[in-house]
């Protein structure tokens, strides 16, 4: 957990927001430079071990280039248009940037939606661990053409902040261009003073914020706050930063006084375990063999499919259920599959499951990190 500017070297997993004030020239469209730059900084953070996503505006501004469309206010579907003509163009110059240093990136369009519903956001969140183990680099972006609201107030920092718990990362990095979070604006007080460590995020920060300075940014350093509590009370520390000049992310990663700082007052196990035990009500039973509760309770192991002997209820992929031991509840998790599939595979190895079910989602049944016994806390 980062408590301090100096725990953020211990870091092992960022999530990167590049606001579209930095990636997108009125004149030119996309800025490569300014794309190289990063990814040569991220390339360095990547072989120091971190794993890296990057969540990406833009797509909306390099459309509206593209098509000369700069002047004037745009519908809500001729956003949606700019953004479909833009992520492309977005996409393969990350893509560029990337190959330089024989790394592959991925596309992960998203919609908060998406995030909410918890089938996809397991899926989601499969889809990124598969990613990293493969060395590849998730490029995330809002998919507007399917959202509304979103696009008009361009939101791509709360997606970011969702993301971080999506990947379950330690920090979310708001790369935007300014150097943090100042007392006033910016861009209209030339005395405004940059904030270095926020420890509780309050009202007072947020009355500080006002809207976007740039011709292409939406959100403005209010949205940028509000994702920063979002990310913070998930367990997940945030951090503003200038993505104007290289060098300055790692400055962060580093612990020296760059941008601003948000940290979070809980680790997300603890926060995790207490919402899994105390907020969601059970929505099944498993139950489980002596020896299976032996390795969960003794031996603090996952639950997998070969010590299940019986499984009551009906519950969705993603639900709390209790575990029950021979002697009675013994833990709550979060299941990995659907009360029927998992009547499919209990008393099997975990090798069979996948010919059992035709696929194989997860070698676990409750994975350690979504168990909590019960008395645990
Ligand atoms: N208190 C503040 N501190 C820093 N920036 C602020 C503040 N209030 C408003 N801003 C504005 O927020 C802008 C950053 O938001 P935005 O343009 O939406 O960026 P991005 O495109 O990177 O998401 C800054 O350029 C600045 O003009
Ligand atoms: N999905 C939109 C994001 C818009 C948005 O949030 O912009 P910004 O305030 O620059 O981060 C796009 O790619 O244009």
């Amino acid at each position: 957990m980062i408590r301090s500017r100096s725990d953020l070297s211990h870091a092992r997993r960022v999530v990167v927001k590049i606001g579209s004030s930095l990636l997108a020239d009125v004149d030119h469209g996309i800025r490569q430079d300014v794309i190289d730059h990063l990814v040569d900084e991220l390339q360095g953070v990547m072989k120091a071990g971190m794993d890296v996503v990057i969540v990406t505006s833009g797509s909306v501004a390099l459309g509206r280039v593209q098509l000369g469309w700069l002047n004037r206010t745009l519908s809500v579907h001729e956003k949606q248009a700019a953004a479909a003509i833009g992520q492309p163009v977005l996409m393969s110059a990350y893509a560029r940037a990337f190959a330089r240093h024989g790394r592959t990136v991925a596309q992960m369009l998203l919609t908060k939606d998406d995030l909410r519903n918890r089938r996809r956001y397991l899926n989601a969140s499969n889809t990124s661990e598969t990613l990293f183990s493969a060395g590849v680099v998730p490029i995330v972006n809002e998919n507007d053409t399917v959202v509304v609201a979103e696009i008009k107030f361009g939101d791509n920092d709360s997606l970011g902040a969702l993301v971080s718990l999506v990947v379950d990362a330690d920090l979310l990095v708001m790369l935007t261009d300014v150097e943090g979070l100042y007392d006033k604006n910016p861009t209209k007080h030339a005395d405004a003073k940059r904030i270095g460590v926020v420890e509780h995020l309050n009202e007072e920060h947020v009355e500080m914020a006002g809207d976007a300075g740039s011709a292409f940014g939406t959100g403005g350093m209010a949205s940028k706050l509000s994702a920063a509590r979002v990310a913070t009370s998930g367990g997940v520390s945030a951090a503003i930063i200038s993505g104007k000049e290289s060098g300055r992310l790692s400055r962060l990663l580093a612990g020296e006084d760059e941008g601003t700082l948000f940290l979070c007052g809980v680790d997300r196990q603890t926060r995790r375990k207490h919402w899994i035990l105390e907020v969601l009500s059970p929505k099944g039973e498993i139950h489980v063999d002596v020896g299976a509760q032996r390795a969960i309770v003794n031996q603090g192991s996952s639950l997998l499919p070969i010590g299940v002997k019986d499984v009551i209820g009906v519950f969705d992929k993603g639900a709390c259920v209790e575990i029950v031991g021979p002697d009675g509840v013994i833990a709550r998790g979060l299941c990995n599959y659907t009360a029927e599939e998992m009547r499919r595979i209990m008393g099997h190895g975990s090798g069979d499951v996948a010919e059992i079910l035709g696929y194989l989602d997860f070698s676990s049944v409750i994975h350690r990190d979504n168990l909590v016994l019960c008395k645990e806390e």
